[in-house]
């Protein structure tokens, strides 16, 4: 019999119950939870005279909803406040493990306070109302999201009804180049396999640029598996892992601590384990990414020009990338460093991680951004991290070249809050995704790495980050 893969291992010892379907009643171990899709999941349990399952399970804190600058005046919004306000009285009424309200210090985006807490540990089966919960796969954990009536049913029994995916492997060995970053890594994936190329699989990021990567790194790549179609992305557990979480908060201690670095050890996948897919890249081919269309599959090297429909020969393909090209305002065959940028964000839970901020803030040092831009936005993903960046000066660094330094949120991430773009507007972002309207309706969004992003405030439109040394 073949050997197992990570995928296997996780799912394996979290089935409570198998149908003879296959449909499988999974234990949930981490509940992460935010004022968007719990609400409703609350009400159900309230009007059903409900109590938590396992109270301990849940880390919960407002994000989407909440402003990044002036918080002594609340949130002005009435929909946002209410929703914030809501989570407030859920959690204080059913109970949490962690809790961090609006203004709280350590308050920030729930996928970047779960790892940093140590709510989020290798192993674990990780589920919460929010689609870039594969995030928390950077861990060696079984975790994606899941929909508001699901979120009732975790909170109600800690478990969850689903069906096995199948196994992807996506491989990248090599090594990246000089200002190539995870986030190219993840973008060069989604380019090679679309954004479908996901669907139905679980996918595992091994090879050695993975194994080269940091935490925060596999996390970013993780963070997109969803835009690659598939719910969860996974990396295989190892010392780096061990290290990133040794003392924090909630991670074990003393002789727990041993023994769950013991079995730590085992979540990887078998050497003879065999995936349903397998997609190997070399890292030396990938080079810094920019989307171009408003899908994160329209993605090219900062080298190429902007694709030109006339040559496309599928009618669909043709049409979706006229339809892109007229959204984004652009021409065909333009180069993508002459694309002018009308704002920056460097934030969300792709890319708001303290060294994600070392990075943009070590291209920006000693520069100012450029007079076209109207706003360049770093927006730090959590009170730790931000606490972390201003110790270090980062603040300042990013102050002095005159992007604004915020509380953190998701931000302009998405358009829930009051960090958006105005129509028309061109923004170069950290963030995930870019369909249309994403950052406030008629935005246009292209989606890069912090570097990219920084260099691009610094010059007014994309530069090669290789370019910059
Ligand atoms: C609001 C939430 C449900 C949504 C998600 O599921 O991902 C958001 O976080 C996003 O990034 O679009
Ligand atoms: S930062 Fe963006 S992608 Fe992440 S949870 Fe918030 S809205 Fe979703």
């Amino acid at each position: 019999m073949a050997g197992k893969t990570l995928y296997d291992k996780l799912w394996d010892s979290h089935v409570v119950r198998e149908e003879s379907d296959g449909t499988c009643l999974l234990y949930i171990d981490r509940h992460l939870v935010h004022e968007v899709t719990s609400p409703q999941a609350f009400e159900g349990m309230r009007l059903a005279g409900r109590k938590l399952w396992r109270d301990s399970s849940v880390v919960a804190n407002p994000d989407h909803n909440t402003p990044t600058k002036d918080w002594d005046k609340g949130i002005e919004d009435p929909v946002s406040r209410l929703q914030v306000e809501t989570l407030d009285s859920n959690i204080k009424e059913f109970g949490a493990l962690v809790y961090f309200p609006f203004k709280n210090v350590n308050q920030g985006i729930i996928h970047v306070i779960g790892p940093e807490n140590g709510t989020t540990l290798p192993g674990m089966t990780v589920v919460c109302g929010d689609s870039h919960t594969s995030t928390h796969g950077a861990f060696g954990a079984l975790a994606h999201g899941i929909g508001t009536s699901e979120v009732e049913h975790v909170l109600a029994t800690q478990t969850l009804i689903a069906k096995k995916a199948r196994s992807m492997l996506v491989k990248i060995d090599g090594v990246l180049g000089a200002g190539v970053t995870a986030k190219d890594v993840a973008l060069a994936v989604i380019g090679r396999i679309g954004t479908a190329g996901g669907t139905g699989y679980a996918i595992e990021y091994a090879g050695s640029v993975i194994r080269g990567l940091s935490m925060e790194g596999r996390m970013t790549v993780c963070n997109l598996a969803i835009e690659a179609g598939a719910r969860s992305g996974m990396v295989a557990a190892d010392d780096k892992t061990a290290a990133y979480l040794k003392g924090r908060t909630h991670a074990p201690k003393g002789a727990n601590w041993d023994a769950a670095v013991e079995y730590w050890k085992t979540l990887h996948s078998d050497a003879d384990a065999v995936f349903d897919a397998v997609v190997e890249i070399n890292g030396a081919d990938i080079q810094p990414q920019v989307t171009w269309g408003t899908s994160p599959e329209q993605v090219l090297p900062i080298g190429a020009t902007v694709p030109d429909p006339s040559k496309e020969t599928d009618p669909t393909k043709r049409t979706s990338i006229e339809n892109a090209l007229k959204y984004m305002g652009l021409t065909a065959n333009m180069p993508i460093s002459d694309i002018k940028l009308d704002k920056v964000f460097i934030g969300s839970c792709t890319n708001s991680r303290i060294e994600d901020l070392r990075a943009a803030a070590g291209v920006i040092k000693g520069r100012k951004v450029a007079s076209s831009i109207a706003l360049a936005l770093v927006v730090p993903g959590s009170g730790q991290v931000k606490r972390q960046a201003e110790e270090e000066g980062l603040d300042k660094i990013f102050t002095e070249a005159g992007f604004e330094w915020r509380e953190p949120g998701c931000s302009m991430c998405l358009a829930m809050n009051a960090d958006r773009l105005a129509p028309g507007e061109r923004c170069a972002s950290t963030s995930n995704r870019n369909f249309e309207g994403r950052q406030g309706p008629g935005g246009r969004t292209h989606l890069v790495s912090p570097e990219m992003a920084a260099a691009a405030a610094i010059a007014g439109h994309f530069v090669d980050i290789r370019s910059q040394a």
